[in-house]
């Protein structure tokens, strides 16, 4: 099977850096896997999600996901097949404040026609008791939420019409241990039943036990030391 997830040759250079952020010669992820992704602050690890997402392209080299090099497609397919296909949990979530919680996870089905196809009556509130949002909160402006509840109103986002790559970055940082752990319980267990390919951002090394690989950026990223 071909990987969900190859880079070749890559090379990212922010402007007026004096020197590439990124420079990774090559770097498979199969078809299923979680990877658990990590280094130090300002190495280039949300760099590297935002080529993985195609919302950056690279100087040099390529970025395929699901055998689709990023940089083929035009700007408005980019956007499309980003919609289809990948599922992003951010640092902040990115929740839109005055949509409900329901609304907020079901907002990747109206952009993506794919992610709607693959999408049930009754997945949105499926994917809220997974994650364990209680369902008093469903109809609440997302503003009105913790932080807890934010991140998981935007795991239930990222995962909703099964797309075939989720990118998580940092996404428990603002959780303490319990409610950190049982989130991740949730997000493998999701991923797994939808046979995803995860990437998962941390600083945190003791969940790397949980993932299928770990990785650091800094073994990647030779040609940029
Ligand atoms: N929008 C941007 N414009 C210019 N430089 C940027 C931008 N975003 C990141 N950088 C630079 O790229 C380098 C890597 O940053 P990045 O955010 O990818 O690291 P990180 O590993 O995700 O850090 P952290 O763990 O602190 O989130 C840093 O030197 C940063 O200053």
């Amino acid at each position: 099977m071909s990987p969900a997830i190859s880079i070749r040759g890559l090379r990212y250079r922010w402007p007026r850096a004096a020197k590439p952020t990124l420079a990774i010669e090559a770097w498979d992820v199969a078809a299923g896997e979680a990877v658990f992704l990590h280094g130090p602050s300002g190495g280039g690890k949300s760099t590297l999600l935002g080529l993985l997402a195609g919302v950056l392209l690279p100087g040099d080299g390529r970025v395929e996901v699901l055998g689709q090099d990023w940089a083929a497609l035009a700007a408005g397919r980019r956007d499309a097949f980003r919609a289809d296909h990948v599922g992003y949990v951010f640092q902040q979530f990115n929740l839109l404040p005055y949509l409900s919680v329901l609304d907020n996870v079901r907002l990747p089905c109206r952009f993506s026609a794919r992610r709607l196809e693959r999408t049930a009556p009754g997945d949105a509130e499926a994917l809220l008791e997974r994650v364990g949002l209680l369902r008093e909160a469903w109809a609440r402006p997302a503003a009105e939420l913790s932080v807890g509840q934010q991140q998981r109103v935007a795991a239930a986002r990222a995962l909703i019409g099964r797309p075939e790559l989720v990118i998580c970055d940092e996404p428990t940082s603002a959780l303490d241990a319990p409610l950190r752990d049982a989130f991740l319980d949730l997000l493998l267990a999701a991923v797994h039943e939808a046979g995803a390919t995860l990437v998962f951002v941390s600083h945190d090394e003791r969940l790397a036990g949980r993932f299928d690989r770990r990785v650091a950026l800094a073994e990647l990223n030779g040609g940029a030391r």
